[in-house]
């Protein structure tokens, strides 16, 4: 038996719902399959029909811990999450490939009818409501507009309906969800994907089990 089959598999971060499922298409071009849905069977191991690699299912947020603290070779996260990990921990994951799924956009909006151009001029001072107050705090400092950042966890389109702040920075895809609680997107700040990120140890130490998937999922995700 090589060494190689001896080492330990890899192991690969994801978070379940769509990173996982548009994950599933790039593992299948590699010739991976998975053995089971975590949506439907609850478990947080998952054996692939790799022997090199396993999954492990975590909150979406968590992936870059995971792989920084090398808990996880490798793993796939949003843009919006990396954005907002690196502000604690800069430069502690290698991000060598834009997989170019879970697409979407960071965006801030407003109620409809709120005039957000007057409420931005030179030296004024807005609130907003975010999960991502990195991105946030980045974009409103470039464009020298004072701002309250009001830390939330999810559902940040209900803030500006209640009177919790007077814009939120949300991701946009669709559209429907600003759409059915009567909100305008007013500004685009970036697009947003997922990308690989790879623990800095591991790329070193397991290369030679590391490279043939990076090499894959590159190929893959050109595609
Ligand atoms: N509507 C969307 N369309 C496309 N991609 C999206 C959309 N919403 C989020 N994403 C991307 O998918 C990633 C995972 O989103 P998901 O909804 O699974 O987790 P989450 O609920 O944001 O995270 P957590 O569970 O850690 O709070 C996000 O980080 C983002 O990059
Ligand atoms: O423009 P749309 O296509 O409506 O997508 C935007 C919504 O998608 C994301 O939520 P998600 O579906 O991930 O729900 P969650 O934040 O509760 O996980 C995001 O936080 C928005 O609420």
């Amino acid at each position: 038996m090589s060494s190689q089959a001896l080492a330990r598999p890899l192991t690969m971060a994801l978070s379940k719902g769509r990173i996982f499922e548009e994950t599933l298409p790039l593992l299948e071009a590699a010739g991976i399959r998975v053995s089971e849905n975590p949506e439907q069977s609850r478990k947080l191991i998952i054996a692939t029909s790799d022997p090199n690699l396993r999954l492990i299912i975590v909150r979406a947020s968590d992936v870059p811990t995971y792989v920084e603290y090398g808990a996880a070779d490798l793993g796939i996260a949003g843009k919006d999450v990396l954005i907002e990990h690196a502000a604690q921990h800069p430069g502690g994951l290698y991000q060598p490939i834009d997989l170019n799924i879970a697409k979407c956009r960071l965006a801030v909006a407003v109620r409809k009818g709120f005039d957000y151009s007057a409420a931005v001029h030179q030296g004024a001072r807005l609130r907003v409501a975010t999960k991502y107050t990195q991105a946030a705090r980045e974009h409103f400092a470039a464009k020298g507009v004072y701002v309250d950042l009001i830390k939330l966890y999810g559902s940040m389109e209900l803030a500006p309906l209640v009177g919790l702040a007077d814009a939120i920075v949300d991701l946009v895809s669709t559209g429907n969800t600003l759409k059915a609680n009567d909100l305008v997107a007013v500004e685009d700040i970036m697009p947003i994907s997922s990308r690989l990120v790879v623990n800095r140890a591991a790329l070193k130490t397991r290369h030679a089990q590391l490279q043939p998937l990076l090499d894959a999922f590159e190929r893959a995700s050109r595609k």
